[in-house]
């Protein structure tokens, strides 16, 4: 099988290789941001024929890299013919490549959540329009997905996403003063640095929620979120007769991320087409993996995690909000990051852009203009301070 790897630098990119060496599969193209040497290592071991690099080192890459072909355009390599497209791009630069990708009718193995909190209508439309399928690799929706293999979506009353509650699930009791460090500490999953701050404030989960409510063409009233600790248990889905599926497995990106790859030609096409596919070879020596243990589930604290309350609100009023949410988390978790505002601040800034974005109806102009508008009213209360 021939890949392609978006942002093959980060944490599901470098997954998404090792599964790829592990299976034997060979790389076509590869995508990065700015971390060339990690790039040039991958190069030199997978012998890619294209490479895309962030425009900001461009030159530099095309000095360091002798012979694949060098562009900066992810939505021009996420173009370029192969079995399987893993998106593993982190925010909003990840949705161009997800709509150029479906456009150009490849089938897509989908980290990249933005792309579907964000624009889902239009990414389902891209599909339609240029072929193109996809299957989530998101640990959560891979496991919804895994659920609803063989059911029928009417016999759904629920789905259920799991959240680890972060590293603040047991105190302290006011966030207001936790740093930076602290809230990097990931009690289960080991990710990039935004994904992981979304999983402290429970954004993630929030952004998760809508991810779901778009992928199976279910309302948000039918997608809950229940505290679990252990990470064991990823997603449950609760039938009409009052039955749940749930789907269990080891804290590793890289089982999520091959049966995507495996699924992902024979993927969905538009909301809640789910057909399962045939299961590869063993994922990272977990065939031993000891079902043991206590699993506790709760049910989150809105009152300390308002942000996952925010992103409900977002999903529900729909169109332009879902985008304006995200592109102010895109701004608040690098500003926390860099000790510019405290970890409430973020769903304050949050907060006060979604009172204050325009409505109006979504389409690919209106998305961009949105998220332009968000990230500079965002940074604007970043730097003047949210209101009281
Ligand atoms: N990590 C995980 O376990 C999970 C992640 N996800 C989702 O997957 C996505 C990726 O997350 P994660 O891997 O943690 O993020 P990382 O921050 O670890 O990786 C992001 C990747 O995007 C690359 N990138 C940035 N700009 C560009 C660009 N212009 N062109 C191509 N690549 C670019 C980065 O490149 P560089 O570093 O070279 O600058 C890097 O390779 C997110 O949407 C996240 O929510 C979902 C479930 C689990
Ligand atoms: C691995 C994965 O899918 C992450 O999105 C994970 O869910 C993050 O953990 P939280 O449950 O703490 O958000
Ligand atoms: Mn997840």
């Amino acid at each position: 099988m021939k890949v392609t790897v978006l942002g093959s630098t980060g944490s599901i990119g470098t997954q998404a290789l090792d599964v790829v060496r592990e299976r034997g599969w060979t790389v076509g193209t590869l995508a990065a941001g700015r971390n060339l040497e990690l790039l040039e290592a991958q190069v030199r071991e997978f012998s890619p024929e294209l490479v895309s690099v962030d425009a900001s080192v461009y030159a530099e890459a095309r000095a360091r890299l002798a012979h694949p072909a060098v562009i900066a355009d992810p939505a021009e390599a996420a173009m370029r013919p192969a079995d399987v497209v893993v998106n593993g791009m982190s925010g909003l630069p990840g949705l161009s490549p997800t709509r150029a990708a479906l456009e150009a009718g490849q089938a897509v193995a989908l980290a990249t959540k933005e792309a579907m909190v964000t624009a889902a209508e239009l990414i389902w439309a891209a599909a339609q329009h240029g072929g193109g399928r996809l299957v989530p690799v998101d640990s959560e929706h891979t496991g919804v997905f895994q659920c609803l293999t063989g059911e029928a979506l009417e016999d759904v009353a629920e789905l259920i996403l799991t959240a680890s509650g972060g590293p603040f699930r047991n105190g302290p009791a006011d966030l207001s003063s936790v740093t930076s460090a602290q809230a990097l500490r990931h009690p289960s999953w080991n990710m990039g640095r935004k994904i992981t701050i979304d999983s402290a404030t429970l954004m993630n989960k929030g952004l998760e929620v809508m991810e779901c409510a778009s992928l199976y063409g279910l309302p948000l009233s039918k997608v809950g979120v229940v505290v679990h600790p252990q990470s064991v248990v990823h997603a449950a889905v609760r039938f009409r007769d009052g039955s749940l599926k749930a789907q269990l497995g080891p804290t590793d990106m890289r089982l999520p991320i091959a049966y995507a790859m495996d699924a992902a030609p024979t993927g969905m096409t538009r909301p809640g087409d789910v057909r399962g596919a045939r299961r590869g070879p063993e994922v990272g020596d977990h065939l031993g993996w000891p079902l043991l243990g206590e699993w506790t589930f709760h049910t989150p604290d809105l009152n300390r995690f308002p942000a996952l309350a925010l992103a409900y609100r977002a999903g529900e009023a729909g169109g332009l909000l879902p985008a304006a949410l995200n592109a102010a988390d895109e701004v608040a978790v690098p500003a926390f990051l860099a000790g510019q505002i405290g970890f409430m601040d973020i769903p304050r800034v949050i907060e006060q852009v979604l009172d204050e974005t325009p409505p109006g109806p979504l389409s690919w102009d209106s998305l961009a203009q949105t998220e332009a508008w968000a990230t500079r009213r965002a940074q604007e209360l970043v730097l003047r301070g949210v209101r009281a």
